[in-house]
């Protein structure tokens, strides 16, 4: 059978680069090692009511910290040419702000060896691993949070600046924000009403973000001439019926996307101006002396407006919207007034949120094109999820096809995106999920004491991908 008389072929550009992401606490372990200090993370997993489902940890998780050759050997037998890691706050600085030395050693030495075998490294910054000691002083909504951010970022350019060229500053504030601070599914816990927490947090990751930015081009740029971006996952929002507008469709791409990437990437920077209006009304309604939204001063906003090289993005899944107002629901209960919601018919996969959308990937980079003026886009996550030692992961295979030919189709029409890197590398700690839903191309054993990275089906394709830098898939 002749697959291509039966298959859509979609081309990628000659220069377009492929890899594979992974996070410091998902996948080190150690974590108690060599100087790391606990993060909000060692905080939550550990604690004896813990809401990660199976009990599990990240104390060992794959053990990258003492295997991360096999993570190497991992990328090179697939043929990727970058790798996107984050370093671990709580190994790199000690309580007392100076340098962990062992910390350094370990990350110089990935580095090292990642640029001896060709493979770009693509650092984030921060994947969630506050130091624990920075939350007891309110972690994200203090806006002291800022200045040390700055100086942890001063210390990774400084050590790590010479040989990574491509840095993140925050990975999906959307999620550890409102999950940490708001909603309290995510450490370090926190419920808040009406999300004040988590628009404190947001307000003072953007300030972080900026001064992480500007600190970068003042001091750095000149001898290293990297590029510094932020990363931002969303979905896209589709109409769930012809009485659902357009508007309505930039409502909830603002209140969820535009929180973050208007002040950097938007024509007039600052927050969306729908948002800004809504939760300051709303906020006046319920009584509030000021609005759960932080203002940007004149100065904030000028300085965040374009501090970005590059924006990285997280794409997994979409959602149907209808406003509150067609469902009769309080528009007092919901600051986005946006019902968001699957279609039934959309493939499942292990993770309740997580159902496949591959249209959404290409309706969100034109949007993304269209109200941010066609910034340069890195995709930083993208995977999706099966049942613990699944080898064949024909669901995988199917979804990331599909993704890819999506993004191949956004870049023809104008999109420009230039890396795309799987999530993810190996199976690791999924968070409140713990090791029950997997995420890897590579499978691991979390009882094997070597955590032999196992190949799935889905490294066979991304070997194919890389080799062609084509992607086929199965005619309608
Ligand atoms: O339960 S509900 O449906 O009410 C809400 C949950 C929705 N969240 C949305 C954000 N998503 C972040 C994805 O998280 C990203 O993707 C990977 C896979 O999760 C993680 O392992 C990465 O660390 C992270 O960057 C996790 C689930």
């Amino acid at each position: 059978l002749n697959f291509a008389i039966f298959a859509e072929i979609y081309n990628f550009p000659s220069n377009f680069v492929w890899g594979a992401a992974s996070a410091s606490y998902q996948i080190e372990g150690a974590w108690n090692v060599d100087g790391r200090i606990p993060s909000i993370w060692d905080t939550a997993s550990h604690k004896n009511n813990s809401s990660v489902v199976d009990g599990s940890t990240g104390d060992d998780a794959a053990m990258s910290y003492y295997y991360y050759e096999k993570d190497i050997q991992a990328l090179k037998d697939i043929g990727f040419k970058t790798y996107r890691f984050s370093i671990a706050w709580p190994r790199v600085l000690t309580k007392t702000n100076q340098v962990n030395q062992a910390g350094i050693d370990y990350y110089s030495k990935l580095i090292d060896r990642l640029k001896e075998e060709e493979i770009k490294p693509m650092v984030t910054m921060y994947h969630w691993d506050l130091p624990q000691y920075l939350q007891d002083l309110g972690g994200w909504t203090n806006p002291a949070i800022v200045k040390y951010f700055e100086h942890y970022a001063d210390t990774l350019y400084k050590h790590f600046g010479d040989r990574v060229k491509e840095w993140i500053t925050f990975n999906e504030p959307a999620t550890f924000c409102d999950g940490g601070y708001s909603w309290g599914w995510h450490a370090p816990e926190i419920r808040t009403e009406k999300q004040i927490g988590g628009y404190l947090c947001s307000h003072h990751i953007l300030l972080a973000h900026g001064a992480a930015y500007h600190l970068y081009k003042n001091k750095y740029f000149a001898d290293q001439q990297g590029k510094v971006g932020i990363c931002l996952n969303t979905g896209y929002s589709f109409p769930a019926n012809e009485n659902v507008t357009d508007e309505h469709v930039d409502r909830a791409m603002h209140f969820g996307l535009g929180r973050y990437a208007n002040p950097i990437y938007s024509v007039d920077g600052d927050y969306p101006r729908v948002m800004r209006e809504a939760i300051d009304q709303k906020s006046t309604d319920e009584g509030r002396r000021w609005s759960r939204l932080p203002h940007f001063t004149t100065a904030q906003v000028e300085s965040l407006h374009g501090a970005a090289d590059f924006l990285a993005l997280n794409y997994y899944t979409s959602s149907l919207i209808q406003p509150y107002s067609h469902l009769g629901w309080n528009p007092a209960d919901s600051d986005s007034e946006i019902h968001s919601f699957h279609d039934d018919n959309w493939k499942r996969s292990s993770s309740s949120w997580l159902v496949s959308v591959p249209e959404g990937l290409y309706h969100l980079l034109l949007w993304i094109k269209d109200n941010y003026n066609n910034p340069l886009v890195y995709i930083t996550e993208n995977g999706w999820s099966d049942l613990p030692m699944t080898i064949e992961d024909d669901g995988r295979v199917e979804y990331l096809r599909e993704h890819l030919a999506a993004m191949s189709r956004a870049i023809t029409d104008g999109c420009r995106v230039e890396t795309y890197t799987v999530w993810s590398l190996t199976d690791n700690f999924e968070w409140m999920r713990g090791y029950t839903e997997r995420f890897g191309i590579y499978a691991i054993n979390f009882t094997d004491p070597e955590r032999k990275r196992i190949p799935k089906n889905s490294v066979d394709l991304m070997k194919q991908v890389v080799r062609d830098n084509f992607v086929e898939v199965e005619k309608d």
